[in-house]
């Protein structure tokens, strides 16, 4: 696998998370092997390769997802800010207040739009009604929904349209002041348009989070990322600035599945 960026690219950027020598098992299948790669601090990073590549079990390795499910396990150390998030005796709540996660398909509470903010908030923090208006006022404006939902507030979450409660779900994720931003294929159940806005809402994100985003799109990866990871059969393959991945390829792999032949 090749992971080497040039050196002056490499020195002005710090690893917020460093997965190492990863491997991940679905009881005796091995579906993860020997994965090492960094998600640098600010920067979004595309997991991207053909289907059942391993892409969606490395980005729920992150938040510890798989915990969640007997029979399966992972070997190795994922560092967040240098600590192993794989150690049994990491503190899993904190860990997801750290790392927030938003799937494929849009999954508002059952509650109002301004519940399913506070909620999220509420799990982690004592605060009082005033700043929590603020705080969820924040997040919506954050994720420009604040003008298409300032006056139904109460209203339900269910109500929104599909690009609307995906980026209510991305509110509901940053409210909590995560570090750390796991996207799940988020734009795959919308169309075009709300498609477009959830790119230039990872692009503003980005200022203040690392972000990771697993992608079947490559126009979305080439837009969206400043880094790749292509993965195939549960190898990483090649990582790089998606530019370098995209545009010089080291690997031939990688260069069949950018330019549609396989995949
Ligand atoms: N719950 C599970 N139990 C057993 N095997 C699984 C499970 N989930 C995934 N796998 C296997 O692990 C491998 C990687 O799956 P994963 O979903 O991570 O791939 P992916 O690259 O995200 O695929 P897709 O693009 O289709 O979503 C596949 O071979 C898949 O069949």
């Amino acid at each position: 696998m090749k992971t080497e960026l040039s050196d002056p690219v490499a020195e002005a950027l710090r690893e917020k998370v460093s997965v190492r020598n990863l491997n991940f098992f679905y009881g005796d299948y091995r579906a993860l092997k020997d994965i090492s790669l960094p998600l640098y601090d600010r920067k979004v990073t595309a997991f991207i390769g053909p289907s059942g590549c391993g892409k969606s079990t490395l980005l729920r390795i992150l938040n510890r997802m798989y915990d969640l499910y007997p029979g399966q396990r992972a070997e190795g150390e994922v560092l967040l800010d240098g600590e192993n998030i794989l150690d049994p005796k990491a503190d899993l709540n904190l860990l997801r207040a750290r790392i927030g996660m938003v799937f494929q398909k849009p999954t508002p509470f059952p509650m109002s739009i301004y519940d399913n903010i506070a909620f999220g908030i509420r799990l982690y923090e004592k605060v009082p009604k005033s700043e929590m208006n603020d705080r969820v006022e924040d997040a919506l404006k954050r994720t420009a929904l604040w003008d298409e939902v300032k006056d139904k507030l109460q209203s339900s979450g269910l109500g929104l349209s599909g690009g609307q409660q995906q980026r209510l779900c991305i509110a509901r994720s940053i409210a909590v002041r995560p570090s750390v931003l796991l996207l799940d294929e988020p734009t795959s159940a919308l169309d075009p348009i709300s498609t477009a806005k959830i790119e230039e809402l990872i692009y503003q994100l980005k200022v203040d989070y690392t972000i990771a985003i697993v992608t079947h799109n490559m126009q979305q990866a080439a837009r969206a990322a400043d880094f790749s990871a292509f993965m195939y059969l549960g190898e990483l393959v090649e990582f790089g600035t998606t530019d370098q991945v995209f545009t010089h390829p080291r690997e031939q792999r990688t260069e069949d599945y950018i330019t549609g032949r396989f995949g």
